[in-house]
């Protein structure tokens, strides 16, 4: 049994204001296949291995409950930041920066109201998604550190694993990767030891839990899960994540329920007081029906995911 939703977005994030996807039921229970739309059907293959995990194998046994998350604040002016941030209830938060509508000076005014938020104790972690070279890099980051009374990391400055090695000698902040790993050639064998000092890993785009789990490994840095802004479905995938690394040094990137309006399932993974619990199975997609995608939307997902399983 499969069902299409569509959900849309509270703001705009990535370039995305409708979040689409397909629920897989199977023996294990529910699993979520929602790659990007600009994904072509080879790089979404890892994306069904992830759903099929779930629905039809589960996942390794967990060795937490409870895993503390960042909120998400996407490019929104600064009095949504802190409004944002302040109702999330998470201690951390990743702020979204170097989008080509905001300036560095909106994304310094941006951090310096979550910081504002936030109080003196919280971490403020940034992510510029590829978008500088390493000049702009540097000087962006110095002056987003100076904005936010300081940085617990900067995910992904510039495009390549050189870039990134280049950054991280010029300035003192943590450089965490994340594209070079979910978008390599082949991320079990990426080296970004020397480049970054944490490893962004995220379940769908490689390909399951254990997968993931494999890549955690490989690459020998403290790691940070972070979702593709899945339901709760593909949530407590993630979840299942961070719950079964040996080691968890920093807040994971689970806390992105409130980017959408809704949800397919009536137990919802929104955090509490900063934390998500690590759940043996997905929450069942009980209000789903409200979210149904209409019909042409549904038709070009069931048509997607048969092209995928044909690969
Ligand atoms: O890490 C988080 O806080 C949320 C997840 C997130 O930012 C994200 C979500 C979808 C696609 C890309 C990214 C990203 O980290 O770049
Ligand atoms: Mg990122």
């Amino acid at each position: 049994m499969d069902f299409v939703y569509a959900i849309p977005m509270r703001n705009r994030f990535r370039g995305i204001t409708l979040r689409e996807g397909v629920l897989l039921r199977g023996a294990a229970g529910w699993g979520e296949f929602c790659p990007f739309a600009d994904y072509s059907d080879a790089e979404s293959a890892p994306w069904l291995a992830a759903a099929v995990e779930a629905s039809e194998v589960g996942w390794p046994a967990p060795v937490r409950d409870r895993v503390e998350v960042n909120t998400t604040v996407p490019v929104v002016a600064p009095e949504r930041a802190r409004e944002l941030v302040a109702a999330s209830g998470c201690r951390t938060a990743k702020v979204k920066v170097a989008d080509p509508r905001s300036s560095i000076v909106d994304d310094c005014d941006r951090v310096a109201a979550v910081r504002d938020a936030l109080g003196p104790a919280g971490a403020i972690r940034v992510d510029a998604n590829t978008a500088w070279d390493v000049d702009t890099a540097v000087k962006a980051i110095r002056e987003l550190e100076r904005a936010a009374g300081g940085l617990e990391y900067v995910e992904q400055p510039c495009p390549s694993v050189e870039e990134l090695a280049a950054v991280r000698r010029q300035v003192d902040v943590r450089i965490a990767a994340d594209e070079s790993i979910r978008r390599a050639e082949d991320p079990l064998k990426v080296a970004v030891a020397g480049a970054a000092d944490v490893a962004v890993i995220k379940v769908s785009p490689l390909g399951g839990v254990r997968r993931a789990l494999e890549v955690a490994e490989a690459c020998g840095l403290p790691c940070v899960v972070s979702s593709a802004v899945e339901t709760s479905v593909g949530l407590a995938a993630g979840l299942a994540l961070a719950g079964a690394l040996p080691t968890l040094d920093f807040a994971c990137g689970l806390g992105t329920r409130s980017l959408l309006t809704g949800d397919v399932t009536s137990a919802s993974l929104s955090p509490v007081d900063g934390y998500l619990p690590v759940l043996r199975t997905a929450p069942e997609p009980d209000v789903a029906q409200g979210f149904a995608a209409d019909d042409a939307t549904h038709a070009a997902w069931l048509d997607r995911l048969a092209r995928v399983r044909a690969l």
